[in-house]
């Protein structure tokens, strides 16, 4: 049987000023791909916060297997460049999401962690390079290898493709489903973009207008979304 990384019931979410979602139940099997889609402003990050321990919900539950003490999570952010003088070399950027051991130097665990991600990741002929002078993907590639070098539970690529080109958005995400391939990942993709999540998710957890919907991703009906860009309002048929 599928073990469930996320199991929520009945979850309700509410601000004294706005109710962003009640009597939600979803489960997140592990090694599941869930995108998290809705407008700006509808909940997504909300969501996170409430299921990372961060926030209370109004109502209901949700369980995080392993325990939020000892679960761990990757978290790659939207894109920002950093300027060329940024003196971080892309391996040493890398480093930084190494958890394992206090010492100011690497251990041989330690490097053996950081060669075997920088292949993952295909960085191999730029980890020397200066992550200041590095082209966006290859920033966003190290984003994502610093999420991986601990080998998480749970990986979550908050808005991880926003302003990325097209070539790179996808050249991520199919680092981020052959990682998921190898390794016992569970992904969570916080995002706008509909035809991404629907190329790489299997599950979506959909936060519009107060409600939320979740289900496989295959049974999202795009045509049933009236969205610019997910701008728009959700069409009754499917809240
Ligand atoms: N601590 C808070 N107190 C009151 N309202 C809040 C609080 N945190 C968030 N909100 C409101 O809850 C709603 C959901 O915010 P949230 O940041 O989860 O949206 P989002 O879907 O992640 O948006 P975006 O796509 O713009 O990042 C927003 O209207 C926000 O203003």
């Amino acid at each position: 049987m599928t073990e469930n990384i996320i199991t929520a019931h009945n979850l309700s979410v509410e601000f004294p000023d706005k109710v962003v979602f009640r009597d939600l139940n979803i489960e997140v099997p592990r090694g599941s791909f869930l995108s998290i889609v809705g407008d700006n402003g509808a909940g997504k990050t909300t969501f996170l916060r409430v299921v990372l321990g961060h926030l209370k919900p109004a109502g209901g539950d949700v369980t995080l297997n392993p325990s939020r003490k000892d679960i761990k999570i990757g978290y790659v952010p939207q894109f920002r460049n950093l300027t060329a003088e940024y003196p971080l070399s892309i391996k040493n950027f890398i480093a930084l999401g190494l958890t394992e051991s206090k010492l100011p130097w690497l251990t041989k665990n330690e490097k053996a962690k950081l060669a075997h991600i920088i292949e993952e990741t295909e960085l191999t002929k730029r980890f020397d390079a200066r992550l200041g002078t590095a082209s966006g993907g290859e920033k966003q590639k190290a984003y994502l290898a610093q999420a991986l070098v601990e080998q998480p539970d749970l990986l979550i690529l908050d808005e991880s493709t926003a302003s990325l080109d097209n070539v790179v958005k996808y050249e991520l995400l199919d680092l981020v489903t052959d990682y998921q391939r190898d390794h016992d990942v569970t992904v969570i993709f916080v995002t706008h973009d509909l035809p991404l999540a629907q190329k790489y998710a299997t599950d979506y957890l959909l936060i519009q207008n107060g409600h939320a919907v979740n289900g496989k991703i295959k049974d999202l009906d795009l045509t049933k979304l009236k969205m610019a860009d997910l701008t728009g309002e959700v069409n009754s048929e499917v809240m």
